[in-house]
């Protein structure tokens, strides 16, 4: 099967700084594939390549075979609508409701009536784990935690059910239980509607138990993709001292 997201032979430089070169992975249709590596590499570039939000030098980014770089403003609206980005701060617009944020795609994209909008904005929001909340829907996002604002804003993400979900950095600032609701909502989102998700994380726990493959970004690349079990037992020691934490006081 074509795989429904190609990086080919990628080039992408800011001025000196170098991220990618010469870098490929392809991720298939239904998977959850798992992008880690050290801070400050490349992994949110990677994510803001695939939806077009940066430009490349070379080499191809393709969702389902067409060139991302090469898209017109319709081809662009089009594949964001079909791949949704949860941004690391979660950004959600603050002068509207939870309600008006999350449905905000759906009055984009789709006809659905104020009815079913509601339903589906419950539905988003119990997956995110906010559903016990029943004034949620009417709240400003300025009366909500970080947690729950990062909640609302994955609920956002899902709400247009989107082909390929791109989650960067999903649990950062959460608590254990809620990080734990973010990786059921992970599978599940796979299992019942057949997402795909490309997952940027440092959290070692969601890679392991979401992902069939992982991929670890280093030197410009991703030389190490596997399933996790191949991953975690792979004898090269970059692999084995970024995934098991370990530190060296010359790194300093
Ligand atoms: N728009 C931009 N202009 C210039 N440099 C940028 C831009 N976006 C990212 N960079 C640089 O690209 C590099 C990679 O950034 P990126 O945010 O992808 O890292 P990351 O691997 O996601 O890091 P972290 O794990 O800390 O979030 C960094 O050196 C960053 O400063």
């Amino acid at each position: 099967m074509a795989p429904i997201i190609e990086l080919r032979n990628v080039y992408k430089r800011f001025g000196d700084n170098v991220i990618y070169e010469d870098m490929s992975f392809a991720v298939e249709a239904g998977e959850t594939f798992t992008i880690i590596g050290g801070s400050g590499m490349g992994k949110s570039v990677c994510l803001k390549l695939m939806i077009g939000l940066l430009p490349y030098e070379a080499g191809h980014v393709l969702y389902r075979g067409k060139e991302v770089g090469e898209m017109d403003a319709e081809n662009l609206r089009e594949l964001r609508r079909n791949v949704a980005m949860v941004f690391q701060g979660g950004a959600l617009f603050d002068s509207m409701s939870v309600f008006d944020n999350v449905t905000y795609a759906l009055r984009e994209h789709t006809k659905m009536s104020d009815q079913e909008m509601l339903e589906r904005a419950r539905e988003c929001l119990d997956m995110v784990g906010l559903g016990y909340d029943k004034e949620i829907l009417y709240r400003m996002p300025a009366s909500l935690s970080g947690g729950m604002r990062k909640r609302a804003a994955l609920a956002r993400s899902i709400a247009i059910k989107p082909e390929v979900i791109l989650y960067d950095e999903p649990t950062t600032g959460l608590d254990p239980a809620n990080i734990e609701r973010i990786g059921h909502m992970i599978r599940k989102l796979q299992k019942e509607l057949g997402v795909t998700s490309i997952v940027v994380t440092h959290d070692m726990p969601i890679a392991w138990n979401c992902s069939n493959r992982v991929a670890m970004l280093w030197q410009r690349k991703f030389p190490y993709i596997g399933t996790p079990a191949e991953i975690q037992a792979n004898p090269a020691p970059e692999v084995h001292e970024f995934i098991n934490g370990i530190y060296h006081e010359d790194q300093d």
